[in-house]
């Protein structure tokens, strides 16, 4: 497979090392366009593909674009492709951006998938949303799979409204995670330990708890249960976190999430 990377930036950075390493594409089959210059040599220099700060003839000799660029940069990025798309499948990574924009964008191309990853992808343990238009067939469908697939699980939705909810639960995700252990650091460092050894404990904890509730069949509750013997710690610890609304927090912040992707387009004077 043939893939073109629209903007060279971390996820697509991500997407290139997970595709070469599960060797879905070779180095000679990836092809990058960044106006960033030295961003274009380092990717070469990591990967041995071709990176250019302009589109060419030769970018467009391609089976699937991926659009990695920020949302509101997009316009402008994908504005040049339009009429020179032919039957290439576009992918776009792009938070809150729907189909109907995109494909607008590009002059009424329908060949078009989005989806929605997430860091872990840097290290293969990315998990992805993928919505396809209506319109494309199996064949496009596998080729988004293949090269999401290559960064971590894949998971299809037919409503294209779901991407939104993706992008509040697992693509910012990662950051309420980094955000937990942060704290959990903290709160190590002011019992008395040094930042390392507070960062190694909170790290080791959520990682054996991420891997013990993946291989348990028991609901998350029960999980949790386990940990908490009656009057002692963990009861002490959950009381402060429940009294504070831990959990209505959490759900506030990932629906304040998912109203920023369903409003990304808006603000950018774009109806979908
Ligand atoms: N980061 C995350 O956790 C996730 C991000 N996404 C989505 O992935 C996309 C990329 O994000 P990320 O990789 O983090 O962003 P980055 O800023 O790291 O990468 C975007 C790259 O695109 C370049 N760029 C800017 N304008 C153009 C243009 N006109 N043509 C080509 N390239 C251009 C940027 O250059 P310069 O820096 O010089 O502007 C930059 O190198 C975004 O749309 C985001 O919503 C999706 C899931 C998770
Ligand atoms: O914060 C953002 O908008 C992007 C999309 C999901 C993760 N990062």
């Amino acid at each position: 497979m043939r893939i073109s990377f629209l903007g060279g930036g971390r996820m697509a950075e991500a997407l290139i090392g997970g595709l070469l390493a599960r060797q879905v594409a070779s180095a000679r089959a990836v092809q990058v366009m960044d106006p960033d210059a030295v961003r274009c040599r380092a990717l070469e220099a990591r990967f041995g593909v071709a990176a250019q700060t302009v589109l060419d003839d030769a970018w467009f000799e391609t089976d699937v674009i991926v659009l990695a660029v920020k949302p509101q940069h997009l316009r402008e990025a994908v504005t040049p492709l339009a009429g020179r798309l032919g039957r290439i499948l576009v992918l776009s990574i792009a938070a809150g951006l729907p189909l109907g924009v995109i494909g607008r964008w590009l002059g009424g191309h329908r060949r078009l998938v989005r989806a929605m990853p997430n860091t872990p992808a840097l290290v293969g343990a990315g998990v992805t949303g993928l919505y396809a238009d209506p319109s494309v067939d199996a064949l496009g469908r596998e080729e988004a799979e293949r090269i999401m697939a290559a960064v971590g699980e894949v998971l299809w939705v037919e409503e294209e409204g779901k991407i939104d909810a993706i992008t509040a639960l697992s693509g910012s995700g990662p950051a309420y995670v980094f955000a937990f252990l942060e704290a959990l650091q903290a709160a190590g460092e002011a019992l008395g330990f040094d930042a390392a050894t507070a960062r190694r404990l909170a790290q080791a904890t959520a990682a054996g708890a991420v891997r013990l509730a993946q291989e348990s069949e028991e609901p998350l509750s029960r999980l949790r249960e386990n940990v908490t013997s009656k009057g002692g710690t963990t009861e002490a610890a959950l009381a402060r976190l429940t009294e504070r609304g831990f959990a209505e927090t959490v759900r506030e912040a990932v629906f304040a999430a998912h109203a920023r992707s369903q409003e990304l387009a808006r603000q950018l004077g774009e109806a979908p």
